[in-house]
């Protein structure tokens, strides 16, 4: 399986060991599926829940089951934490508060989170010499240029005003009583805090800035994996709309703008980082599919008719319905307009490019939806309401 593996430059790859922060969540859990099932390296998994990775876990007779351990650490309080960072040659980290929903209702956690936990990561990185990649995200781009010209300027068209370019865009997020911004502004501070241990004290890093990442085990379904009353990102809450046959819910009309890509086409792009550091180290990565882009409401509408083929299901008759992002956020919300990666670096860097189309991601995304949860949906809504 990985013998005879070589790198971009035709250098034999050494097996590695990798401490992942975050491995038992939606991109951790994929990461370690490909780690596992087509390379020798070894992950030493750090998160406080495993839900995600135990079919890699247990049972023991797994091919791989001498290359993977599970570390069940909240890292804001574990003095684990730097030894594990010490024993692996390189760290990922992934641990984050990531839902929208939680950016303007719980700000302080959302910041500490973000900034605050992840600073002895990079701390324990640059003390004892090794390699970081850490995962901020296409956020701290917050809003294009585009959007400040008037609705009917030609400027607006010019990808000059709204491709996102790693080396040149600006980072424009909204007035701090717009708390949605609190991640962006977290995720921007430990990007730069990073980039200065490089500058100052040589940390070998890479930063990764996903762009909608969507696939299998994204956040949960409300009231069956996860709290009745939770919202997560925008494919879970179609997801579960869709599983109910309730309509999908538009905020603001579902006027913003988003690129998907595959999570598959995704963790492909970091296991190149992983395996070329000297292509990697000291880059900043968009990694998005720009060809993959759709406003909110014409996920919804692609959403339904994907459900429809993979579930055998009809539509109902009102298939999307408006709300206001106060009534479905909060106070504080506010939004990216456009997401368009700029792909010039990771493909001169990595050669990296996405391949699924959104259909297809979503066709097959839907039928593991479908798969998963549907029956756990039935059961829960025939339940006869307790008096
Ligand atoms: N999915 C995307 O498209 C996307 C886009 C942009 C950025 N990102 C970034 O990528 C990273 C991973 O995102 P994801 O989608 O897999 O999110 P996720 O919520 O599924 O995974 C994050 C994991 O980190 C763990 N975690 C959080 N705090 C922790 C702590 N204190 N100690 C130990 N574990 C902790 C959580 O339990 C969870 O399993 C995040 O940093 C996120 O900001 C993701
Ligand atoms: O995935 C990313 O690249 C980044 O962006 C996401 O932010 P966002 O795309 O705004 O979050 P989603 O929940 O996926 O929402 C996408 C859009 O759908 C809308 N939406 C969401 C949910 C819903 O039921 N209806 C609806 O119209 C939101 O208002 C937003 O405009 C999250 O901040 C992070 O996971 C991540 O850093």
């Amino acid at each position: 399986m990985a013998s005879g593996r070589v790198d971009l430059d035709g250098n034999p790859i050494k097996p590695i060991t990798i401490c992942m922060i975050g491995a038992g969540g939606f991109i951790g859990s994929h990461l370690c599926e490909k780690l596992m099932s087509e390379t020798p390296h070894k992950v030493l998994a750090v998160d406080v829940y495993s839900d995600k990775i135990k079919h890699l876990l247990e049972p023991s007779s797994l091919p791989w089951a001498d290359r993977i351990h599970f570390h069940r650490i909240n890292i804001k309080n574990d003095s684990r934490l730097e030894g594990l960072i010490r024993m692996a040659d390189l760290t990922i980290n992934l641990a984050a508060i990531c839902t929208p929903a939680d950016y303007n209702t719980r700000p302080l956690d959302t910041i500490y989170s973000n900034f605050i936990d992840a600073l002895p990561v990079v701390k324990y990185c640059s003390e004892n010499g090794k390699r970081l990649i850490h995962f901020s995200t296409c956020e701290v781009y917050g809003k294009t240029i585009g959007c400040f010209f008037p609705k009917d300027s030609p400027l607006r068209q010019d990808p000059a005003y709204y491709v996102l370019n790693e080396d040149t865009s600006p980072c424009i997020f909204g007035p701090v009583e717009k708390q949605r911004w609190s991640y962006a502004c977290a995720k921007q501070l430990i990007e730069r805090l990073i980039y200065a241990e490089g500058a100052e004290n040589g940390l070998e890093f890479t930063i990764v800035r996903p762009f909608n990442w969507i696939g299998p085990r994204m956040d949960f379904i409300p009231g069956i994996d996860g709290p009745s009353e939770g919202v997560p990102r925008v494919l879970a809450c179609f997801s579960n709309n869709l599983l109910r046959r309730e309509p999908l819910k538009l905020v603001d009309g579902g006027q913003s703008q988003r690129t998907f890509v595959y999570i598959k086409d995704a963790i492909e792009a970091v296991l190149l980082m992983i395996e070329n550091p000297a292509r990697a180290n000291g880059h900043i990565f968009n990694v998005g599919n720009p060809n993959n882009e759709v406003t909110v409401r014409q996920l919804a509408e692609m959403m339904t008719e994907v459900y429809a083929k993979v579930a055998g299901e009809s539509p109902i008759d009102t298939p999307t319905v408006d709300v206001s992002s106060k009534e479905f956020y909060g106070e504080g919300y506010d939004d990216s307009d456009k997401r368009i990666p700029d792909m010039t670096i990771i493909n001169r860097q990595l050669g990296w490019n996405p391949k699924t189309s959104l259909w297809d991601l979503l066709e097959s995304t839907l039928t593991y939806q479908h798969r998963t949860y549907a029956e756990a949906i039935k059961k829960a809504t025939s339940k006869p309401v307790a008096s």
